[in-house]
């Protein structure tokens, strides 16, 4: 097999190429927008420039580089700047997803897509796979066009991994993710307020990537939910993630959504049933526990 990432500097990214890079009769070629920042821990990684939005690059890449894979993780993954830049925000999200949608049916590239809780309204929880979409935010609107997009492409071999609340150790910067800010936050002294009326599933990075590793491998077609398993609010991730560092539970306050003035509407009631890859992948997430551990284990090596 010959995997190529997409936004290999993000997060899941990040986790797929260390995961990968552990499977000796996988090659792994990783893009990502501008230079690597993987180069400190992974000196051996090959790494292609590969701006996605670029549709006769995205050609030329894939057309040189012949993955029997991809595994597209890039896209602009912060809501509020979606909501306020939607041009922007399609261009990443669909446009790009078109390119390389389109190519990789010309190619007999076998496309694994990631998507996210958001293409649903938030008004039941846990999903299945059969749930009805019906997003409430431009970020969950252009991720549900891309996952239509996929579905579409004629001649395309295509999985779609739907995924929710990503947390784990980011190396190089990046975006931040909920036990990150907690963890750092509390670390700082700093009070926080915290919303106790959304309810996800929330996904150990580690764990997303062992799930795309996994439908690539079974060359998967159709939608998976890949997540965690446990129904949590925010506020009962911060107040574990606190009891979990040691750190001043009193510094988390309890807030419904509402107290935030955010751009973007957000979905009250998410999280995922992960049954499907689980009978049909082999799929097995850790505990919230297990993924609080890995991170503090991470952060201290
Ligand atoms: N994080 C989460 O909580 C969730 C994520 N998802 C989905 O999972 C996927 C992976 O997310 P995650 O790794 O957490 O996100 P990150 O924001 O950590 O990583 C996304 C990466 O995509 C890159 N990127 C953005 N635009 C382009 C482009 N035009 N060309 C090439 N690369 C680009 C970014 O580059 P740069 O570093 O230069 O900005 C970044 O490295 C996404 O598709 C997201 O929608 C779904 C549900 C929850
Ligand atoms: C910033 C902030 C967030 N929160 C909560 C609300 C929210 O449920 C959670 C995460 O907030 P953020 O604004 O970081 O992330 P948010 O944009 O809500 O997270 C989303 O990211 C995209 C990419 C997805 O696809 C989704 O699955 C989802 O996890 O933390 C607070 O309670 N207080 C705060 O001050």
């Amino acid at each position: 097999m010959k995997i190529l990432l997409t936004g290999a500097n993000g997060l899941l990214g990040q986790k797929l190429v260390a995961l990968l890079a552990q499977q000796p009769a996988v090659e792994v070629v990783a893009t990502g927008r501008g230079a690597s920042r993987l180069a400190a821990w992974h000196p051996d990684l090959r790494f292609v420039a590969l701006d996605v939005t670029d549709g006769p690059r995205v050609h030329q890449v894939l057309a040189q580089e012949r993955p029997t894979h991809v595994v597209h993780t890039a896209a602009m993954t912060n809501v509020d700047e979606c909501e306020l830049n939607q041009a922007a925000c399609w261009l990443q999200n669909v446009t790009a997803v078109a390119h390389l949608a389109a190519t990789c049916a010309a190619l007999g590239i076998h496309l694994t897509h990631l998507s996210t809780d958001f293409i649903f309204d938030g008004s039941a929880g846990p999903l299945a796979e059969d749930a009805e979409p019906a997003p409430i935010s431009h970020y969950g609107a252009s991720k549900l066009a891309a996952e239509r997009l996929v579905q579409g492409t004629a001649g395309l071999r295509w999985a779609i991994a739907r995924t929710v609340l990503v947390y784990g150790v980011l190396r190089g910067g990046g975006r931040t993710n909920l036990v990150l800010w907690v963890r750092d936050s509390l670390r700082a002294g700093k009070a926080i307020q915290v919303v106790d009326d959304q309810w996800r599933t929330p996904t150990l990075a580690e764990d997303l990537a062992q799930g795309c590793w996994l439908l690539a491998r079974h060359n998967a077609r159709g939608i998976y939910h890949i997540s965690g398993e446990e129904v949590l609010t925010p506020y009962g991730m911060a107040l574990r993630v606190a009891d979990y560092f040691g750190l001043d539970q009193a510094l988390i306050e309890r807030v419904d959504a509402r107290t935030f003035s955010q751009p973007a509407r957000r979905p009250a009631r998410t999280g995922f049933l992960v049954g499907k890859a689980r009978a049909e992948l082999g799929y097995r997430p850790r505990s919230f526990e297990e993924g609080i551990a890995l991170v503090a284990a991470q952060q201290d090596a």
